[in-house]
């Protein structure tokens, strides 16, 4: 017995339009224009989605499930419930955990537990560039992408050391497998909380730069012409970067890179006071950089979002904007945030924001997921584009609710996510 979607909105290169699509044995087997009138639906079960977007399932390419070590912010069970709640299917996870991701162990401790406590969700591990995250010394590459890490990174720490990174790039080159930098000089930040800028300067604060983050991005452009590597940017938040970035595509260079949710909505203007829910590295930035990042997706040189959903305790954040960590959380705001700012004032098009989220990820990291096509996993979100709410950070599935974005009144909310023809959540 499959099940037939009915009538919902889907959006493609052909535009949008109503489609009933059957999923059965885990994989779409049928998408039928709704022009045409009903299938026969006996034998199988419903789902009625008319009035709302039936999209390939979420693709999150940068996210911190904190497990092992860290289990009092999120764990790989409540993590996974997160992002399924947020319409992801697929998520890649960060090696910033205790112990790091380093070795082949484990590599496989977190793909096991992602099948026996993932909700369904797909999870894929990231490897360490450095042994402990401490930038000297390699891990070993070949084991960790045997064992099941999809692309090496440090995430959390810049890697600061030039040699570390060309050698790691030609180590990574040589796996097929790419590199996905963090990117922070740490000559350049000495513990400041904030961008540096109005903010930090009307609270008498050290100020991280612009250029801590933009030296990487084009140390590392340099790397990858050298090596050939695919070289993957993390969060950009600068108007430098994108610059960087967008030159390195024009060269032809294998340079892709990522965007948070929060660096396209928000600036260093927006935050209210000394709150660590406004705290994340990188930090929120000048409207200037913010309307960089915005045309940076517009025009390509910036390839997906991700929303380096990044939980921490609120006793941690509690300790306030010096001492907090950074980090916010992301799974169940991202999609509604973006189409009530770009989709729903009509910047941009549902599609756009859509392809984003889904088939460019999915591309970027040679994916098979991200598309909504006859023989591939089902793999589907279903989304409410009527219902407005306002987010409300105590009713999030998230072990933490650590967002600046408690209160905002939003559309566009997930109500049924489906891993491979399987709902793993529904409102
Ligand atoms: N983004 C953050 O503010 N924090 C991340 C680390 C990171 O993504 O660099 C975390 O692990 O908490
Ligand atoms: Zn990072
Ligand atoms: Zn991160």
């Amino acid at each position: 017995m499959g099940t037939w979607i009915l009538n919902g909105l889907t959006v493609g290169r052909e535009g949008q339009s109503q489609r009933h699509i059957l999923v059965d044995n885990g994989s779409i087997k049928q998408i039928a224009d709704a022009a045409a009138g009903l299938p026969d639906t006996s034998g199988h079960e419903t789902i009625d989605a008319a009035g709302k977007l039936v999209a390939p399932g979420l693709v999150d390419m940068h996210v911190h499930l904190r497990e092992p070590g860290f289990e009092h912010k999120e764990t790989i069970a409540t993590g996974t419930r997160s992002a399924a709640k947020g319409g992801f299917t697929t998520i890649a996870c960060m090696p910033n955990t205790r112990p790091v991701i380093d070795t082949v162990d484990t590599v496989k401790y977190v793909l096991d537990k992602a099948r026996t406590e993932g909700n369904g969700v797909r999870v894929l591990p990231y490897g360490c560039i450095t042994k402990n995250e401490l930038g000297r010394e390699l891990t070993d590459f070949t084991a960790l992408k045997e064992a099941g890490a999809i692309g090496f990174t440090d995430d959390g720490v810049g890697v600061q050391s030039a040699q570390m990174m060309k050698d790691a790039m030609a180590f990574a080159k040589s796996l097929d497998l790419p590199i996905i930098a963090h990117c922070e000089d740490n000559t350049l930040v000495e513990g400041a909380p904030v961008t540096e800028g109005a903010f930090a300067r009307k609270h008498g604060l050290k100020g991280i730069p612009n250029e801590s983050e933009a030296i990487h991005v084009g140390r590392d452009i340099l790397l990858a012409e050298a090596t050939g590597v695919h070289y993957h940017v993390c969060h950009v938040s600068t108007e430098q970067s994108v610059r960087l970035i967008r030159q390195a595509k024009q060269l032809g260079f294998r340079v892709t890179a990522e965007v948070c949710p929060h660096h396209l909505i928000l600036s260093d203007e927006d935050i209210p006071g000394l709150d660590a829910n406004w705290k994340m590295n990188p930090p929120l930035r000048s409207p200037r950089d913010v309307q960089a990042v915005i045309e940076g997706i517009e025009d390509g040189t910036l390839d997906i979002v991700v929303t380096d959903h990044a939980p921490h305790s609120a006793e941690e954040k509690a300790k306030g904007m010096m001492l907090a960590p950074f980090g916010i959380v992301g799974f169940e705001t991202a999609f509604p945030l973006l189409y009530t700012k770009f989709v729903k004032t009509g910047r941009w098009t549902l599609r756009f924001l859509v392809e984003k989220m889904t088939s460019a990820p999915a591309e970027v990291f040679g994916l098979p997921y991200g598309r909504l096509e006859e023989g591939l996993p089902a793999d589907i979100t279903i989304i409410d584009l009527e219902t407005e709410r306002a987010v409300d950070p105590a009713s999030f599935l998230s072990k933490s609710n650590n967002t600046p974005f408690g209160g905002w009144k939003l559309h566009g909310w997930p109500v049924l996510t489906m891993v491979g023809g399987s709902v793993v959540w529904s409102e």
